[in-house]
């Protein structure tokens, strides 16, 4: 079974930036989260260890109410995947779009490591 730790892993880092427009279609498939088309899902595209420091910067409450949610010091290069509505289930279909923007996650465990991504802006 997969930890939390590598379930944010596998939903959220790539560290190659996309190059086509239809990134998203196959990133999503390939890191299997078209089971149910999920709506929204962003990629990062740092390294693994410029994410897993976020844990140890800008504290901050999460849309949730929890306080276990940090916010990047530093913009990072992202990419949201966002369903468009004209996807017929089980052909999911993503608009992408790139955006630098400042991450938020939540870090839990020890060592403390991301498990959840929850806004950027
Ligand atoms: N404070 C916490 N501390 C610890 N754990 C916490 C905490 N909060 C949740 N979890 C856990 O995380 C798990 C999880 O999958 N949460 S999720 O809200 O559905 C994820 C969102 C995100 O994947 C995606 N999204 C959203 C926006 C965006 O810009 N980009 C973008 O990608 O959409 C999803 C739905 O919004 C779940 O097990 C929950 O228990």
């Amino acid at each position: 079974n997969e930890s939390p730790a590598k379930k944010f892993q596998r939903q959220h880092i790539d560290p190659k930036l996309p190059l086509s427009s239809t990134y998203c279609n196959k990133k999503m498939e390939q890191q299997d989260m078209t089971q149910g088309c999920k709506p929204l899902n962003t990629f990062v595209h740092e390294p693994l260890k410029k994410i897993q420091a976020v844990c140890f910067q800008e504290k901050v409450t999460c849309k949730d109410g929890k306080t276990n949610c940090y916010r990047s010091t530093s913009k990072m290069h992202t990419t949201d995947c966002s369903l468009l509505d004209t996807s017929k289930y089980p052909d999911c279909k993503y608009q992408t779009v790139q955006k630098e923007r400042y991450i938020i996650l939540a870090c839990e465990g020890n060592p403390f490591v991301p498990v959840h991504f929850d806004a950027s802006v």
